[in-house]
């Protein structure tokens, strides 16, 4: 099986994601406002970017259920972000100049362009296994935050979302898309397959990383 090896592959760096302050602060609701806005202002930027790649996937896809589903998950990527937009934006008090003034981090901007170069460029089977990490750590991340829970927290909502039955049976669509097409392809494809769920799994490291330290482009400064 694909997954269950790219998981052990990536163990230590599973449990770096969980450990990051990023999360831990979220899980104990002492995330500060500043960097909670932050992260939601790349990752409305960052659905967008995964959407496109998922409705690439959608269209590459040899199985017509793995269509449906990527072509959904696509649908339900660009739905998100505008409910983020509306409900999120509102609640942390962030108004569209507040949201336009945070520019796209070096990160945010890197995550997105490598999964639509894998999009554009790769085959439908390292495409799958380059979207995995986004539906599995997210969810992995949400459930761990979830069963830390006692009491109020202000992320709640958020991190209810990601800890949802319905985002479990995305992960289960996606492995189970990952898993036959790796039975399909021959062995170099499936080592691209383990390097792009590691490379993908990193940049969700470095997503969270970089919405902790507010991460900005060095070379603003020099801006007009
Ligand atoms: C960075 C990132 N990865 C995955 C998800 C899950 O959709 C998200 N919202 N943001």
């Amino acid at each position: 099986m694909f997954t269950e090896q790219a998981w052990t592959r990536t163990e230590r760096l599973q449990r770096a994601i969980v450990e990051l302050p990023f999360n831990t602060e979220l899980a104990a609701g002492t995330l500060s406002p500043e960097r909670f806005r932050f992260y939601l202002a790349q990752d409305a930027r960052y659905l967008v970017g995964f959407g496109r790649a998922l409705a690439i996937a959608a269209a590459r896809a040899d199985d017509h259920d793995e269509v449906a589903f990527f072509a959904a998950s696509a649908h339900d990527a660009v739905v998100e972000e505008r409910r983020m937009h509306q409900s999120y934006f509102a609640r942390f008090g962030m108004s569209e100049p507040d949201l336009a003034a945070i520019g796209t981090s070096p990160t945010c901007l890197a995550y997105t362009s490598y999964l639509l170069a894998v999009a554009q460029t790769g085959s439908y089977a390292e495409l799958v296994a380059a979207l995995l990490p986004c539906f599995w750590v997210y969810h992995h991340v949400g459930t761990d935050i979830l069963n830390r829970q006692h009491g109020e927290n202000p992320y709640r909502e958020w991190i209810e979302t990601y800890a949802d039955e319905g985002f479990g049976e995305a992960v289960a669509k996606c492995r189970a898309a990952a898993d036959r097409t790796f039975f399909t392809v021959d062995s170099d494809t499936r080592e691209r397959m383990f390097a792009a769920f590691q490379q993908a799994t990193e940049y969700e490291w470095l997503f969270w990383d970089s919405a902790w330290r507010l991460e900005t482009w060095p070379t603003a400064r020099f801006r007009n």
